[in-house]
């Protein structure tokens, strides 16, 4: 069994990342609505990645971003994010374990319940956010 540690500095965040959307890129649900989105450019969209959870995980503020709008425009609704959080989860256990490792589950749960909160209620309102 490969050791498990937790996610302590940039490479980990990277591991995380780099598997995590490898699974998302070989999913049938999750694949079509990525790819449509962000085509050949991968290397950006992951680098972006990194920083988000590089700033979410180690406090090095390195994302500057709002990540709920381009979600906005997707269509994705609540089959999309239970895939989307298992393998998060199931990225997460293969690799990590400890504080941080609980942290990133906590807050991708919490931020994919928030995005459907919000897609939900500006669908409802018919008004678009502003950020
Ligand atoms: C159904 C689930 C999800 C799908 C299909 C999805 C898809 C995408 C796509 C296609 C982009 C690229 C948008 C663009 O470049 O225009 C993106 C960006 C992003 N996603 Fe998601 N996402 C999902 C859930 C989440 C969750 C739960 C989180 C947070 C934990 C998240 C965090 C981000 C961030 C930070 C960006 C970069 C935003 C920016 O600064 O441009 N996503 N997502």
């Amino acid at each position: 069994m490969i050791e498990q540690t937790d996610i302590l500095v940039l490479d980990d965040v990277k591991n995380l990342v780099d598997t995590f959307y490898g699974k998302v890129r070989q999913d049938d649900l999750l694949s079509p609505i990525f790819n449509r989105v962000i085509g050949d450019k991968w290397d950006i969209h992951l680098d972006k990645m990194y920083r988000f959870w590089q700033t979410v995980l180690l406090k090095e503020h390195t994302y500057l971003g709002a990540p709920f709008a381009p979600h906005m425009k997707l269509p994705v609704e609540g089959k999309h994010f239970d895939r989307w959080q298992a393998l998060f989860y199931e990225t997460i256990d293969e690799k990590f374990s400890g504080e941080k490792a609980k942290e990133a589950k906590w807050r991708a749960s919490k931020m994919a319940e928030m995005f459907q909160m919000k897609i939900a209620h500006y669908k409802k309102s018919q008004t678009n956010p502003l950020l």
